[in-house]
């Protein structure tokens, strides 16, 4: 596995990168042959045997070396690369100080052969500093820039080059080797998906493992046949490791001996693959503010040991979702002022202590009178207004001006609307009514709201586990609790993760795009009225991950993450969640797209349970899976008793294949005049990166995974949507 035999017969694998401003210049549109002297030595003159399998020019850039030559080892897995070039005394002069930022190790023994050797040809050797040195399996090595020099040194150094690339390449075969032996004694490597599903961890299964571990296409029956191919064009077709639905066994990926398996279970042996010694962060922590350095034990130079499939069964929504509402604990009750608590679910009964209204008062603005009198004239005795309480009585043949709102004078029992009067007499100033003509007859109580007509006194005005919006705190306020018992509302802690993200106002530079995922998911929460904190972005190290997620369980008690959840070799997040903080992955991998690498895991820091959301990176993957198991575990750690999301029935406004995933097909909702059910316009093109195809849609359309015979909904079909916006 560690090595590919047509590889070694092709010799070794060989990059010239030749590092010169000049040569960058003039090789802009085509590569001027610089370092075509080194190619021939190996390739014709047989100086050792290699392949030139790479050649490029980079300016004197310290950065820009030290970029390529780390992709040149950690992605392109050459075993050998030679650099010609900015070696000299010059200021530009920086490859052996990019070589050193990147190498593990340091070869000065061959620096020091190379400048013995060139020192016997001319003293100016001894301005020409070089470096040489092993980063991952790639032996490095920095030559002169000058064709003759370069030579010269290659030549010095060659005799030694097979035997150490054969030592590199014997390391990786040695460590696999080691871990394959170990397996075979039985040594307790955690089983795979020991945590899934929570109620298969007994022993027996445990065992049942140990035994499956090296056979791993482990097929058992499903109930439901769903391949998994095809997703976005990554279209091999695994086995072992698709079994939606899949109950009581887990399913088996193959397990690479240095891959940390999903387990919390570690008996004191939980990274096999772990050297012990710690690389430095090559990638640069970007978030180190005290210089302090934080190691994880995942090993990020183990490229080769990576799992070629995921350990992580796949299960279906339904099961992931009721996982995570398992995990997602009803919170303890606390007061909080209820100026605080929009949103929030309440944990008690209210009660009104007084009534509401607290007296007679008036519904309209008009007159007190007396029914008894009926209609006709009236003198006007003075006023009642509302926020005073009116001290004189209204007598017979008498009547009171009144505003809505306002006491009932005593004496009065009905209220007439100034519309149903006439004014008959009045002062000359104009300032005072004197007499009225009542157009209709009064009835006892009209227009009038009795004591507790609105709010009885002692009734109860709300229930425990109902949610707090608008109404319900008006409520609070007319019955004038103002501190009330709630759950305790979790903080959410949001971070991005990837070398290759910079902030929204940052401009794009090479390699780079800008973090969106930090913005929908914060934007997301938020608009659920959840405390959110901004955990920044954290670099694809093991060492920058452990650290950020230090802070962030200090910080949060539900952690969302985006990125680094696939099988790429720096999605590490799994890997340090499990070895670094012995978390309980709950679950690797869903059955559904988007969204097929949510990883749900807990762990319990400060007697907090804290849960982990590791959403995938692709933005519209983010934001599905956040509405689909982040919400529901926030509302339901808060009280709420119907958590999950609310599932409509809509109309499909066009003809939509399947996949064979469970697909959450983003739509708008809308509704025509004449039909009842909405309709569903598709956002487009549903693939996981079109962040576009998020907009404005405030559904999700469940479509169920492609069969034999059902392969595709026809525009008009009835579906089930997911609401997610606003309608
Ligand atoms: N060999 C396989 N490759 C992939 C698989 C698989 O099963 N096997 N699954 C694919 C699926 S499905 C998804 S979804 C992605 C998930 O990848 P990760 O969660 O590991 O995320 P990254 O690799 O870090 O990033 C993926 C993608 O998203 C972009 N990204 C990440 N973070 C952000 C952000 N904050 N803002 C904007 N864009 C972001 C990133 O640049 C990548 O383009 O894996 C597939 N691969
Ligand atoms: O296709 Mo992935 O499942 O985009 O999320
Ligand atoms: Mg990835």
């Amino acid at each position: 596995m560690a090595d590919d035999k047509g590889e070694q017969n092709n010799g070794i694998l060989v990059g010239i990168l030749s590092i010169s401003d000049t040569y960058y210049n003039d090789s802009i549109g085509g590569n001027q042959g610089k370092g075509d002297n080194l190619r021939r030595l190996i390739e014709e003159d047989k100086l050792f045997t290699g392949r030139v399998v790479l050649e490029d020019i980079v300016p004197d850039d310290r950065e820009k070396i030290a970029d390529r030559l780390k992709e040149w080892s950690d992605v392109r897995k050459l075993e050998l690369v030679l650099t010609t070039g900015g070696t000299g005394f010059s200021p530009r002069d920086v490859t052996p100080e990019a070589t050193k930022s990147v190498i593990d190790k340091e070869a000065p023994g061959m620096a020091i052969a190379m400048i013995k050797g060139s020192l016997d040809i001319t003293p100016l050797a001894m301005l020409t500093r070089l470096s040489c040195g092993i980063r991952g399996s790639t032996l490095i090595i920095n030559l002169p820039g000058s064709p003759k020099g370069s030579e010269e040194c290659l030549r010095i150094v060659s005799p030694s080059i097979p035997h150490a690339v054969d030592l590199l390449r014997d390391s990786r075969v040695e460590v696999a080797q080691i871990h394959k032996d170990l397996l075979a004694e039985g040594v307790k490597f955690p089983p795979q998906g020991s945590n899934f599903p929570p109620g298969h961890r007994d022993t027996h299964e445990y065992q049942h493992h140990k035994h499956q571990l090296e056979h791993t296409h482990h097929h058992h029956h499903h109930h439901n046949s769903h391949g998994d191919h095809g997703d976005n064009g990554h279209s091999h077709h695994h086995h072992g490791d698709k079994s939606p639905g899949e109950h009581g066994h887990r399913a088996h990926g193959h397990q690479s001996p240095g891959h940390h398996s999903p387990s919390h279970h570690s008996s004191g042996h939980h990274s096999p693959g772990h050297h012990d010694h710690h690389h430095g962060n090559h990638h640069g922590n970007h978030h180190g503010k005290h210089g302090h350095h934080i190691n994880s034990k995942v090993d990020p130079s183990l490229v080769a040991f990576r799992a070629r499939e995921s350990p992580y069964p796949i299960i279906t929504v339904d099961e992931a979702l009721k996982i995570v509402l398992e995990h997602a604990e009803t919170q303890k009750v606390e007061e909080v002022d209820f100026r605080k608590a929009l949103g929030r679910y309440l944990a008690e009964d209210i009660f009104a202590k007084d009534a509401l209204p607290p007296f007679p008062a008036s519904i309209k603005d008009g007159y007190a009178v007396i029914a008894a009198d009926g209609s006709g004239l009236r003198h006007v005795m003075g006023e009642s207004t509302a926020g005073d309480m009116p001290v004189r009585k209204v007598t017979p043949g008498h009547c009171m001006r009144i505003n809505t709102g306002a006491p009932l004078p005593q004496g009065a029992d009905a209220v007439i609307q100034v519309e149903d009067t006439t004014l008959e007499k009045w002062t000359d100033d104009g300032k005072r009514e004197v007499e009225i003509k009542l157009l209709t007859v009064p009835k006892i109580g009209q227009d009038i709201r009795k004591v507790g007509s609105d709010i009885a006194e002692g009734s109860q005005v709300l229930c425990k586990g109902q949610r707090l919006g608008p109404a319900e705190l008006g409520l609070l306020a007319t019955v004038g609790v103002t501190t009330i018992k709630c759950y305790h509302a979790p903080v959410v802690g949001v971070m991005s993760t990837g070398d290759e993200l910079v902030e929204p106002d940052a401009p794009l530079t090479k390699g780079k795009i800008r973090d969106s995922n930090r913005t929908t998911l914060i934007s997301q929460l938020t608009d659920y009225g959840i405390t959110v904190k901004d955990l920044g972005i954290a670099p694809d190290t093991p060492d920058g991950l452990l650290k950020l997620l230090k802070s962030a369980l200090k910080n949060a008690e539900i952690i969302v993450t985006s990125g680094g959840v696939s099988m790429g070799e720096k999605d590490f997040v799994k890997q340090v969640l499990q070895a670094d903080f012995k978390a309980d992955i709950h679950f690797g991998r869903v059955f559904m797209k988007p969204g097929k690498p949510t990883t749900f895991a807990s762990l319990v820091f400060n007697g907090v349970k804290k849960l982990f959301f590791s959403l995938p990176g692709n933005p519209v993957s983010a934001l599905v899976t956040c509405n689909l198991y982040v919400i529901p575990a926030y509302q339901k750690m808060i009280g709420s008793p119907n958590p999950r999301r609310t599932i409509v029935k809509a109309r499909i406004d066009r003809d939509a294949r399947l996949d064979p995933r469970p697909e959450y097909h983003r739509v708008v909702l809308s509704w025509k005049p004449d039909d009842p059910t909405p309709i569903a316009t598709s956002t487009g093109n549903q693939i996981s990166s079109r962040l576009l195809s998020m907009r404005c849609a405030n559904a999700l359309m469940m479509l169920p995974p492609k069969t034999d015979n059902f392969t595709e909904v026809k525009v008009g079909d009835i579906v089930d949507a997911m609401i997610i916006g606003r309608i």
